[in-house]
């Protein structure tokens, strides 16, 4: 996961209700220099004792077109639940997809799958490491919300360490093991193998 020197500018832009099958959450825009454009849902209280959160980084595939050949959307959706149940909690949205590499290059990298490669050795056949995300935006986007410690739900205990590096308070790691299906069970045990993933099932 990448850390460039600089932390990137982030602003706040505009807010409004969310309803959705889980509950009515708060969304949250937000800009970053350059352009790009983030979101948060926020329910309830987020001071006082640590709530849950969800560090999600976009996968058009998985979140909104219902692909099978990963976890994410399984994920998405398990976070969402676990927030409105305990009526409080945090997702960010980050728009860094493909662990960074973007849609059409995560397409190609997919091609280079069906023939038979794993994800991270697909990344680097297009010449990219396995994991390009930065995750320093998270905390410009927690200080914007004033969320000053989170339980992070995450499989990923790499991507713990680097949101403590980027300065978050993560008093926990939650798992979040859900979406094992027959298309994303190699994705899934290369993810444990190669990239640290842990997971109980
Ligand atoms: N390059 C690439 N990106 C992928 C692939 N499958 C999913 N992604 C992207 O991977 C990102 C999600 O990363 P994961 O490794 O599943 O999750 P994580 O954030 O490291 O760990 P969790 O918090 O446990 O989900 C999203 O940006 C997806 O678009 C793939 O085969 N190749």
């Amino acid at each position: 996961m990448s850390q460039s020197n600089e932390a990137p500018r982030v602003e706040l832009v505009a807010s409004c209700q969310l309803p959705t099958p889980f509950g009515v959450f708060d969304m949250h825009g937000f800009e970053e220099e350059g352009g790009r454009e983030h979101v948060a849902l926020t329910l309830g209280e987020l001071q006082g004792e640590a709530p849950l959160a969800r560090v999600h980084s976009e996968c058009l595939t998985g979140d909104a077109l219902f692909s099978l050949r990963c976890d994410c959307g399984f994920q998405l959706e398990a976070a969402l639940e676990a927030i409105a149940r305990e009526g409080r909690g945090v997702l960010l949205y980050l728009r860094q997809e493909g662990r960074g590499i973007g849609l059409l290059n995560k397409i190609r990298a997919y091609k280079l799958q069906d023939g038979g490669a794993d994800t991270v050795e697909a990344n680097e056949q297009l010449g990219f490491p396995a994991d390009m995300r930065d995750f320093r935006i998270a905390r410009e986007m927690l200080a914007l919300l004033n969320v000053p410690a989170v339980r992070i739900m995450t499989n990923n205990p790499r991507k713990v360490a680097t949101l403590e590096q980027a300065g978050i308070n993560v008093v926990e790691r939650v798992p979040l093991q859900v979406g094992r299906n027959e298309y994303n069970d190699h994705y899934l045990n290369t993810k444990q193998s190669k990239l640290g993933h842990l997971f109980g099932f």
